[in-house]
């Protein structure tokens, strides 16, 4: 058995019921294979594979909180401290009624890569709970937050571990969150990133990922011969990362005409009103009926099905396997060209090998939403000199992040005789940097 085989079927083993995180390392090392391969004495020797795909660090812990009828909850947190290779841990806190160990691992897996292919120094971490923060006043998010964070506290610093937002945790939970870790530890520093302005935030921080998804595409686009000028393109998701893609989209000349959320999704023919969406959703909290009810030109459907609206580019940007095989014939069959993931890996392994196969270009989300992360890193590098940069020079830096990052992966998938095959590019560019990481320290 090969040595990819062997260290697959290990972490199948060792870790059941996390088919997530069993899906992340597959498709990543199933990519890595010709790089393994090369170098298959030394890696199996020094048993390079089975430390990264076992976290350094992981920890899981009791979130007790009260409601305002005085009921007392208790949730789940957990904080899995993946790689530190080549810097601090960094990656988001989702909260979210599906988080579990595996999904956090699978998260905390691709941050990895993710954060190397950044080209900044952070290494690899996720965490988060299994809290609902639907239908919470502000005091019972207060609530969770201080006491997540009680414990969460003792694990993490500015330079040893930066969380940040992701499904779930935006900058209302990050102030909360934020003003416990200060009060507990007493230190002023740049512990969390996607902080609001007043306290250390960084401008396009909250745009970055959606932003960044957008530059990568178009320099995909652009190298491949096509444009986002005058194309249409369906976005799933309406949260940070679909709001921001939407707005860089149009600001593009593309027309975007789908949203989506966990009850339905929105067919709006006229393109999506991003102002609207951003009332809604950032400003009301509210559904997307809203959305409907106060734009004519929108249609409302209950469920899942922004895909089989024709398009000629689409972004998954709400969540894991999202988009499975059917979706993507569906996609092929109406003419689509490329798909850009905003999402962590919501496009399942087979929707992406048809995707390959019929000539859809294809930007995996560890390199396509890195934005968001590379944006973080600089709101690390703010914090430290005690200095803010300007909107426009924040994303100048973003834009050439992504455009780097596309052609990185581009050049990877080259040298190993893949061209265009954005997967296996990104995976490749960002573990070899982590690899000489780890080489040059040692069997740590
Ligand atoms: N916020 C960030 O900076 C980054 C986020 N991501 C990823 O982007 C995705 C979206 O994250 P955000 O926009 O930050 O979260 P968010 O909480 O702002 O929005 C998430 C959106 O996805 C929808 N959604 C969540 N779970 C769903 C489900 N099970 N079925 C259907 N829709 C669902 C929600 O209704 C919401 O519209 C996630 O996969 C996240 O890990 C990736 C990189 C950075
Ligand atoms: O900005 C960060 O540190 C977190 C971003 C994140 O969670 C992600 O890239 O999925």
């Amino acid at each position: 058995m090969s040595y990819v085989d062997q260290v697959i079927e290990e972490v199948i083993a060792k870790n059941p019921a996390e088919p997530e995180f069993h899906q992340a390392v597959r498709e990543v090392l199933e990519s890595l294979r010709v790089v393994v391969e090369a170098n298959e004495e030394q890696y199996k020797k020094d048993a390079l594979l089975e430390r990264l795909v076992n976290p350094e660090r992981q920890f899981k812990f009791r979130v007790p909180w009260v409601d305002d009828n005085g009921q007392v909850h208790v949730n789940t947190g957990y904080r899995v401290q993946f790689n530190s290779a080549i810097g601090p841990y960094k990656g988001g806190l989702r909260l979210h009624p599906s988080v579990n160990l595996g999904i956090i691992k699978f998260l905390g897996f691709e941050q990895i890569f993710k954060n190397s292919l950044t080209g900044l120094p952070i290494g690899g971490g996720k965490g988060g709970s299994d809290f609902d923060p639907k239908g919470k006043s502000d005091r019972e998010i207060m609530a969770f937050c201080q006491s997540f964070m009680t414990e969460l506290c003792k694990y993490i610093g500015a330079d040893t571990d930066v969380p940040a937002g992701d499904i779930g945790t935006g900058a209302r939970e990050i102030g909360y969150m934020f003003g416990q870790y200060k009060r507990i530890r007493g230190l002023y520093e740049g512990v969390l990133t996607g902080k609001g302005l007043s306290y250390g935030g960084s401008l396009v921080r909250t745009e970055a990922t959606g932003y960044g998804l957008l530059y990568l595409t178009d320099e995909m686009l652009k190298c491949n011969g096509k444009s986002l000028e005058g194309a249409t393109v369906v976005v799933s998701g309406a949260g940070n990362v679909a709001i921001y893609a939407t707005e860089k989209a149009q600001q593009l000349g593309a027309k975007v005409v789908t949203c989506s959320d966990s009850t339905g999704w929105i067919y709006d023919k006229d393109g999506i009103d991003v102002a609207l969406l951003k009332e809604v959703k950032e400003v009301k909290r509210a559904r997307l009926t809203e959305y409907a009810a106060a734009r004519p030109s929108a249609e409302y459907h209950e469920g899942k099905g922004v895909w089989t609206i024709p398009c000629d580019v689409a972004l998954p940007c709400a969540t894991q396997n999202e988009l499975d095989l059917d979706d993507a014939k569906t996609l092929v069959a109406n003419g689509c060209f490329a798909v850009a993931e905003g999402a962590n890996m919501p496009t399942t392994m087979e929707a992406t090998e048809y995707l390959q196969e019929n000539g859809v270009l294809f930007a995996p989300g560890k390199a396509a939403n890195a934005g968001g992360v590379a944006t973080s890193a600089l709101e690390m590098s703010q914090n430290s000199e005690r200095l803010s940069w300007t909107f426009e020079e924040v994303d100048s830096k973003l834009k050439n992040i992504m455009v780097n990052i596309f052609h990185n992966l581009d050049d990877a998938a080259k040298r190993y005789g893949m061209e265009g095959n954005y997967v296996a590019g990104a995976n490749i560019a960002g573990f070899e940097k982590v690899v000489d990481a780890m080489n040059a320290q040692g069997i740590v």
